[in-house]
Formats: structure tokens, sequence, C-alpha cells
């Protein structure tokens, strides 16, 4: 996969392929279903499999104030992008030039000739130039002058849900702490990262040593107590996660802090990656510290039932 910053130096094996643009946050089922479509395209055309994303999403720079923290940094996305078989993702530098282009000229700059597209995949909702002017009425024009092919890919619904799957919706249930309902709508349970500081030094004397992590740049979830795993130099390792204060401790600010079974050694400094797989249960006042440690040690055995569950499908 060739993830790419600009479109000065296209290198040649990502000209003349099967297009979509978005901004694929998150890298959802229907994102997945769109990048089928692409691919499919991109064999009838004998080209590559493109994404074209904006870098940031577009109203970050248009209504900063408004906008959520992203489910994906760039990499990640373009990781999993990979995984689904793109072969080159731009992340394109958002700038106010790029978006005062009215939708023609943006087509013709951008997929006409900078990519020199020969296929293009969208989904209904799909706006592009200035203010939004173009939809897919104005692209299916554009493509058929350029005889160039569209598909437009319908939106994809969980099963025995009306609701379409979306980035929003994804957003909505890791903030509130559903993150098996995230991990329905995703290719991959949802990560952030962050680079491991330190905390009040008090874990490794409970028996169980936290990682805090600061810097982080996507969605946190809900203050509570989770199963997941930390990815650490291209290793994964099952954690217990627990995001919040420790109010047991008479501490009030929150953290994002994971204990990794059986790990031992340090991380200070590091990034790590944090994994979502379930939710198991809220932030508690303890009455003493042995209270607390047991608990954890029934979230450790429950964290390592959540692993070795979703380890399985890979082995098999
Ligand atoms: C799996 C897990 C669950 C936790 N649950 C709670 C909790 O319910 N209440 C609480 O006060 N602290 C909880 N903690 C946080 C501990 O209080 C915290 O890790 C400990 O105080 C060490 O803090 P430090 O890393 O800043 O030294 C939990 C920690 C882990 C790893
Ligand atoms: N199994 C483990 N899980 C998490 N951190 C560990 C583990 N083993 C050792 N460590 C190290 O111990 C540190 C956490 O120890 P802790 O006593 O909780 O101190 P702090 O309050 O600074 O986080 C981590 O940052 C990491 O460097």
């Amino acid at each position: 996969m060739r993830l790419l910053h600009d479109l000065e130096h296209v290198p040649p094996e990502v000209l003349g392929g099967a297009l979509t643009i978005g901004n694929f946050d998150g890298v959802h089922l229907g994102h997945a279903r769109i990048v089928e479509s692409i691919r499919r395209q991109a064999r009838a055309v004998h080209g590559p499999t493109v994404v074209f994303t904006f870098d940031p999403h577009p109203v970050r720079l248009l209504r900063p104030d408004q906008t959520p923290p992203p489910l994906t940094w760039t990499r990640r996305k373009a990781q999993l992008l990979a995984q689904l078989g793109v072969d080159a993702m731009i992340a394109y530098p958002t700038n106010r030039a790029l978006l005062e282009l009215s939708a023609e000229a943006f087509f013709q700059q951008i997929v006409v000739d900078q990519l020199q597209a020969k296929a293009m995949v969208e989904g209904p909702n799909f706006y592009f130039g200035r203010n939004r002017q173009g939809n897919t009425a104005l692209l299916g024009q554009l493509c058929r002058q350029h005889q160039m092919a569209l598909e437009i890919v319908e939106p994809m619904q969980l099963a025995g849900h009306d609701e379409i799957i979306s980035s929003s919706r994804v957003r909505q249930a890791i903030a509130g702490g559903d993150v098996e309902a995230a991990r329905r709508m995703l290719t991959e349970p949802y990560r952030l990262r962050g680079m491991v500081t330190h905390g009040a030094g008090r874990g490794g004397s409970l028996g169980f040593a936290t990682a805090n992590l600061e810097a982080i740049d996507t969605i946190i979830p809900a203050h509570g107590v989770y199963a997941g795993y930390v990815v650490r130099q291209e290793l994964t390792h099952a954690a217990a996660i627990h995001i919040g204060p420790n109010p047991t401790f008479g501490e009030g600010q929150a953290k994002v802090e994971a204990h990794l079974i059986d790990f031992a050694g340090s991380l200070y400094g590091e990034p790590l990656e944090l994994a979502f797989l379930a939710r198991l249960r809220d932030v508690h006042t303890f009455n003493d510290v042995q209270q607390l440690t047991s608990q954890i040690h029934q979230d450790v055995e429950a964290v390592k039932l959540s692993y070795s569950d979703w380890l399985t499908p890979r082995v098999a």
C-alpha cells in the first residue's frame, strides 16, 4: 500500500485506477463495501484501487469547534484500508484553495488530471466541491463525459437495524462506552494510541502496574473498565483497561490506563495502541484497596476470556 500526502509526484502505479473519495474515518463495514466495489472496478480497468481522503476532515478547517475527535489517525486508516486490499491512499492536506474549487474544477483537477482515474465508486450521499455543491447526479454526468464507470453503492445496515452504519454512529457508540456495538460496525476493534507517562506510582504495589497514556488523538471511550489488548512493537498483549478517575484513592483526575496481563518491563515513554473488545463495568469507589484488587483480579479473568474469544477465529 502506498500512502501519499500530496499529488505532486504521483507514482505511475497509482494512476489510471478506480477511485473513491471520502473520509473513511474508522474504516467501518460500509467503507468495506465501497472498497469491495472499487476493487472490482479496478480489476475491470486493470488499474489500482485508490482511496482519496482529506487530512484533516474539511469540517475541522471550516468549523473547528464542532469537530469531534476522529476514530482513526492517518496511518491507522491506511493500515485498515490496506487490509481490505486498497493499493493507495491519498491523505490530502486539506486547504482553503481546495475547498473553494467548484465541483467541476475539483473533478477535472483531482480526478481527471492528477489521478487519471478510469472508474469511481461512491455512496448515494456523496457531495463534492465548494459548499458540497456537486452530488452523485453531477458526478454521473462528469464520469460519462470522460468515459469513466461510476458505481453508487447502497449504504450498509447492521442486520436487524434500520439505521445505516456511519462514522458518527461509531463515534457515538464509543463515546457512550458501547465498544461492542462499535466492534460490530468496524472492520477491526476500536483502537486509540498514546504515549506512556508516569501516574501516581501506585499500580505496581497493588499488583497491577498500569501504563498511563497521554497525548491520545482519537475519541476516548466513556469512563469504565474494559477488556482489550495492547499493541506494542507489532505484538498484542491482553489488557485490562481502566478509563476514568481513581475514586478509591480520592483522585478525581480521569486517566486512561492499561494493565498488560502476563507482562513485566518498563513501558515509560513508549507509544502504545489500546484496542477495545468489551465493556466490563463502571468505575467504583471501593471501601478499601483489598476490595479493589480482588475486583481487578475478576476483571483480569474476564479480559482473558474476551481476548481468547477474539484470538480464536484468527487461529482457525
Ligand atoms: C482493570 C482495572 C480496573 C480498575 N478499576 C478501578 C475502580 O473501579 N475504581 C478505582 O478507584 N480505581 C480503579 N482502577 C484504577 C486504579 O485505582 C489505578 O490503576 C491505581 O490507583 C494505580 O494508579 P497509577 O497508575 O496512577 O499508579 C482500576 C485499574 C485497573 C487496571
Ligand atoms: N504488566 C504491566 N502492565 C502495565 N505496565 C507495566 C506492566 N509491567 C510493568 N509496567 C510498567 O510499570 C508502569 C506502571 O507502574 P505503576 O506502579 O502503575 O506506576 P504509574 O503510576 O507511573 O503508572 C508502566 O508505565 C510500565 O512502565
